[in-house]
This record gives C-alpha cells, structure tokens and sequence, in this order.
C-alpha cells in the first residue's frame, strides 16, 4: 500500500521535478551563447567558460535545469562530474571549424563511453550555421560518424546560437524524448 501511494504520489508531482541536461562540446562552439539564448532569449556577451553555468529554461511545459560546461582541452576531463541523472546530452559543434572536427568526434565518444549516460539521449547542435561555407548538419552527422551511435537515442539539428534558429526544435525533440522516457517509466 505504502509503495503504491509513493508511485503515485511521484506520478502526481513527477513534472515538478526539474529535468537535467548538461551541454558539452569544444570551446568556443557556443554552448553558452546557446544556454542563455534559451534562458532569456537573448544574445550575451560571453567568456571562455572556467567550470561552469547552470540556468534554468522552460520548454513546452517541462522545466529543465541546463549545465553548459568549459569546452577547453584542460576542462573536459571534469565534465563526467556533471553527468549524474542527465536526462539529455547535448553536443555543440561549431559547423566551420573543420580542422578540430576529429577532436570533436574523439570528445563526443569519450562522453558517450561514460557508464552514468546509459539512459540519456544525445542531441547534437550544428551550431553557426549562419557562417558562410559552415559546414551542414548532414555533412557534420558523417563528420561526427553519428550513426554508429545505436545505445543512445540522438539526434541533429542544425541551429545558430546569435538568432535562435533550430533551438527550438532541438529543445522539442529533447522534450519529446523525455515526455516517452517518462511514461515508459509510470507505464
Ligand atoms: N557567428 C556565430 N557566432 C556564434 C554563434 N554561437 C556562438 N557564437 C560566438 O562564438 C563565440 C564563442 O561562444 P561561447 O558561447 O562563449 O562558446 P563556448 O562553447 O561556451 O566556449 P567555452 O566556454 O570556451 O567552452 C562567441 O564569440 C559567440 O558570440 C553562432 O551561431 N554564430
Ligand atoms: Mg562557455
């Protein structure tokens, strides 16, 4: 009895619960620019990120609490810190930085190996989209060898930190994944 009470009392308020996402990816790729665009909707000045931020964004009804972590090379071996109970990874990718996309695909993999992302989704962001000859989410999809990816469900949307663009549908399918996670869990 006391069990079924505690499964549904958690039913009834398991939407309150924030939802964590931790946003990774090499420096400089805009997963801060990204963070605050969803966070206040608009563009902020930003800084290499030492450690971290955390904020909290609001999408179709579902609140999530959004990590965004220091891309730089001595900062990536304490992202795995950040990965408990992350409902979703996101990776950004800057699309006109061909010559570090085999670092970014090395990074991705390594996050991906870690054992407390085994039910986490992956969405990749193919950021700066608005530079000329950036590089498209297909072409960043095969960069990145995105489809040997078969433990984690993933996704890429191809978006541009500076207007917005593809964020919203990204923070949908990450919504979409989490509503399916959930009632798989309640089932
Ligand atoms: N053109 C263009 N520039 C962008 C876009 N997104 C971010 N930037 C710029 O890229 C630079 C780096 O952005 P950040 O958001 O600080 O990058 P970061 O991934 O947080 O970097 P670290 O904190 O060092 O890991 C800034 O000058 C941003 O304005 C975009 O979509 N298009
Ligand atoms: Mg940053």
């Amino acid at each position: 009895m006391g069990l079924l009470v505690s499964k549904l009392w958690q039913t009834l308020f398991h939407s309150r619960e924030d939802v964590k996402i931790v946003i990774v990816g090499l420096n400089n790729a805009g997963k801060t620019t990204i963070l605050y665009k969803l966070h206040l909707g608009q563009v902020v000045m930003t800084q290499p990120t030492i450690g971290s931020n955390v904020e909290e964004v609001v999408h179709n009804k579902i609140r999530f609490q959004v990590w965004d972590l220091g891309g730089q090379e001595n900062l990536r071996a304490t992202w795995t810190t950040y990965f408990t109970s992350a409902a979703a990874i996101v990776f950004v990718v800057d699309s006109n930085d061909q010559e570090n996309m085999v670092v970014a695909k090395m990074e991705l993999f390594n996050v991906l190996l870690n054992d407390t992302l085994k039910k986490s989704c992956l969405l990749v962001f193919a950021n700066k989209q608005d530079i000329q000859g950036a590089r498209t989410a297909g072409q960043i999809c095969e960069d990145l060898n995105l489809h040997s990816v078969r433990d984690h469900d993933w996704h890429i949307q191809a978006c541009c930190a500076l207007s917005g663009e593809g964020l919203k549908e990204g923070m949908d399918w990450i919504a979409a994944r989490v509503l399916a996670m959930q009632s798989k869990h309640y089932r």
